[in-house]
């Protein structure tokens, strides 16, 4: 099943009319501190009758013990297999909201409300569900698909320009597998756009029509996952190192210059197209500081990637810019090559 997708500034009605017509036995709302002051009030206009559920922001906070206060209040709400879950935050209340509706009483329904750029063009579409685990991305989830998608653009004003940022990796992400007109159009423009609602919209494109292919990611979802393999591995092992910890799409902006560098290595990418992916890259994101000694460890944590077939690494790259390979086959040895090169730029 594809979820519903309502992007522009009357999404929020159209969650009305969605909780109208379906007559949720009951509402409960999830929220962090951060949307529950900017995004909140907004929202609760287009609601019925409501209890709000508040979790702490932040990465690390994406753990089982969230989700058992979640699944706590669930229960103190008596919601029942009628109800529905309202996420409205980023990507970490998209991925633990969906992931405690999605048990609770074996489901309750869910909605997205995504309120970070990141979740409005990645995060709140195709049904991946889940947290960290002992620092391990989304190592525990599930697929489940939101009854409905609400990104209202607006949102996106009080995001801090550090997430914004954050959000863009994955746009790049999605140009760079997808689009390489698109990245040619706007590596001239870079992040000073202001109108997002188009970047959201063709982002959410690019993304829907690869779930609806594969929504189990057999295969062409991988593509998705381009600079993941190392990006996931940079945002684990840095997420064990206090002060050093950075946001998912920083980690995957270092990822996708590694596995751009190493579609070059494979002979899949010029290096020519390496130089246009770095220079776009580094006009936007600080380099992440890695020391020598970081990189053995970064690259065994590549092992319990979830494209892997046992301990064989399954990589996503670039054929050229605009065209993902996925199931590439990788070592240990070209990850801490990769991590080198990146470290020397
Ligand atoms: N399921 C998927 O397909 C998918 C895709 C990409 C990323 N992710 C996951 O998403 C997570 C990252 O999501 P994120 O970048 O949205 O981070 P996030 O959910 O931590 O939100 C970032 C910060 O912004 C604050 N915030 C949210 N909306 C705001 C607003 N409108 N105004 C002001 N502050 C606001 C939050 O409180 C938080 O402090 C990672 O865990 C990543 O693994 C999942
Ligand atoms: O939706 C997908 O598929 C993606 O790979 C999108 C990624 O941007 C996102 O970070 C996803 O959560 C990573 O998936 P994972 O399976 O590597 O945890
Ligand atoms: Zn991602």
């Amino acid at each position: 099943m594809t979820e519903t997708i309502h992007i522009g500034n009357n999404a929020l009605q159209e969650l009305t009319i969605l909780l109208q017509n379906r007559a949720f036995h009951k509402v409960a709302v999830l929220v962090d501190e951060h949307t529950l002051a900017h995004c909140y009030p907004q929202l609760k206009q287009h609601l019925p009758a409501h209890e709000l559920i508040q979790i702490k922001s932040g990465e690390e906070h994406k753990t089982l013990q969230t989700c058992e206060t979640i699944w706590q209040r669930m229960t103190e709400m008596h919601l029942d297999r009628w109800s529905v879950l309202v996420n409205l935050g980023g990507g970490v209340i998209g991925d633990m909201g969906g992931f405690c509706a999605a048990l609770f009483k074996r489901g309750i329904y869910f909605v997205q409300v995504p309120t970070t750029l990141l979740a409005q063009v990645d995060a709140s579409v195709g049904g991946k569900t889940g947290v960290d685990f002992h620092g391990l991305k989304n190592h525990i989830g599930v697929y489940q698909e939101p009854q409905a998608v609400f990104i209202h653009p607006t949102f996106l004003e009080t995001l801090p320009q550090r997430q914004l940022k954050s959000g863009y990796a994955e746009i790049i992400k999605h140009w760079l597998i997808a689009d390489g007109e698109k990245f040619e159009e706007q590596r001239h423009i870079g992040i000073m756009t202001d109108d997002w609602e188009e970047l959201i919209r063709h982002s959410v494109a690019i993304k829907s029509k690869v779930v609806e292919a594969d929504p189990l990611e057999g295969g062409l979802r991988k593509i998705l996952n381009f600079g993941h393999t190392i990006g996931h591995a940079v945002e684990t092992y840095l997420m064990g190192q206090p002060g050093r910890e950075i946001l998912h799409g920083e980690a995957i902006a270092v990822g996708m210059v590694c596995e751009a560098f190493l579609s070059v290595k494979k002979e899949l990418l010029s290096e020519e197209d390496l130089g246009k992916i770095e220079v776009f890259l580094e006009t936007i994101y600080e380099k992440v500081v890695l020391k020598p000694e970081d990189v053995e460890k970064i690259a065994v944590l590549a092992l319990q990637d979830k494209k892997n077939s046992g301990f064989a690494i399954n990589c996503t790259l670039l054929r050229g810019i605009g065209h993902a390979v996925y199931n590439q086959p990788i070592t240990l040895h070209d990850i801490e090559e990769s991590l080198r090169y990146y470290e020397l730029l």
